[in-house]
């Protein structure tokens, strides 16, 4: 890879950690019922946002409620176990499989995330399930809630082709979940309670600003549990264009283009800034929970944009240039 792509994306994450401004704005909402007989409508409505704001949010999207709640529920019940049973499973570096607590230095801050994540990349957890008895039914459900996450980002991104000018089903053959070289990951994430926290941790973020390496990303929310924001951009000075909360409405999936589709299409779809801030005083200083699936093409598929201006590269290289700049690895 050159010198040039490890800058442009690099660079769009540092000098953005400061707090800013808050600024309303509309995070458009977008209903995915009768999909067929409303693809064309659909598809413009995606089109329109993800060429903006980089933000939505899908409605009427199909997933189950009762399957979020279950992936919430069994998610925080791998929370609870003690660290030493969560220890034995560890994420290694530049796998994105396995837990981690307070490992994700985010270059736009330089702090670790006050977090810790389990994550679920599917060819790479040998060893890194917890057994039935520790979390009954934890590997039934997240095999089913990642799968239908699957399912809706490649409905989500079929709708870009035809704009693009691209075969219908370059995503989903890019992103194939039957090949070993599949790299999409479900990302469980608990944010940490902040009940008995000093002044000085609130000078912390949940999550520092930053853009996701994938093409797309799919993120479960919890009614109530709020922080997440949205910049869509900077102004011609570098500075960035403030701050948008994103409510957390339970069932609603707040979606984002990520960096790796934005180059694949040529810089189409914007890939945006976002990030958790920490609760204010009058809010709840509970912990937070959230679930993201990230769609990231498969190591062996090669992104290149149908006008070709970035030179090609694979996504195992792309994925791991950015988790390089995360976790610290090389
Ligand atoms: O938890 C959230 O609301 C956002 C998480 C996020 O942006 C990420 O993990 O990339
Ligand atoms: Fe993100």
């Amino acid at each position: 890879m050159t010198n040039e792509v490890r800058l442009k994306e690099l660079e769009k994450e540092r000098h953005i950690g400061s707090a800013g401004v808050t600024i309303e704005r509309d995070v458009p909402q977008i209903d995915m019922s009768d999909f067929h007989l409303r693809r064309a409508e659909i598809s413009e409505s995606l089109w329109e946002a993800a060429t903006d704001i980089g933000f939505f949010q899908l409605i009427n999207h199909g997933i189950p409620q009762s399957l979020i709640d279950d992936a919430f529920d069994r998610s925080a019940a791998f929370f609870d176990l003690d660290a030493q049973e969560k220890e034995k499973f560890p994420l290694k570096p530049g796998t994105n499989a396995g837990w981690e607590y307070k490992a994700q230095v985010r270059p736009s801050t330089g702090t670790a995330d006050q977090k810790e994540s389990y994550q679920i990349t599917l060819p790479r957890m040998a060893n890194l399930w917890p057994r039935e008895s520790d979390v009954p039914d934890f590997k039934p459900t997240m095999l089913a809630f990642e799968r239908m996450n699957w399912a809706l980002a490649m409905r989500v991104l079929s709708c870009f082709t035809s704009k693009l000018g691209v075969a219908d089903d370059l995503f989903v053959e890019g992103h194939d979940p039957l090949s070993p070289q599949y790299q999409s990951t479900l990302r469980l994430i608990h944010y940490l309670g902040m009940e008995d926290a000093t002044p000085e941790d609130f000078k912390y973020w949940r999550a520092g600003a930053h853009t996701d390496f994938d093409c797309l990303t799919l993120l479960h929310q919890k009614q109530g549990q709020g922080g997440l924001q949205v910049c869509p951009g900077k102004d011609a000075d570098g500075r960035v264009l403030g701050w948008t909360d994103v409510p957390p409405v339970g069932g609603v999936i707040t979606c984002n283009i990520g960096d790796m589709l934005m180059r694949w299409s040529d810089d189409k779809l914007l890939s945006n800034l976002h990030r958790v801030r920490m609760p204010k005083p009058d809010e709840s200083l509970g912990p937070r929970y959230s679930i993201a699936y990230f769609a990231q093409a498969n190591m062996d598929t090669v992104l290149q944009g149908p006008k070709g201006i970035y030179e090609p590269i694979t996504g195992h290289d792309y994925i791991q240039m950015r988790l390089g700049a995360n976790f610290g690895k090389k």
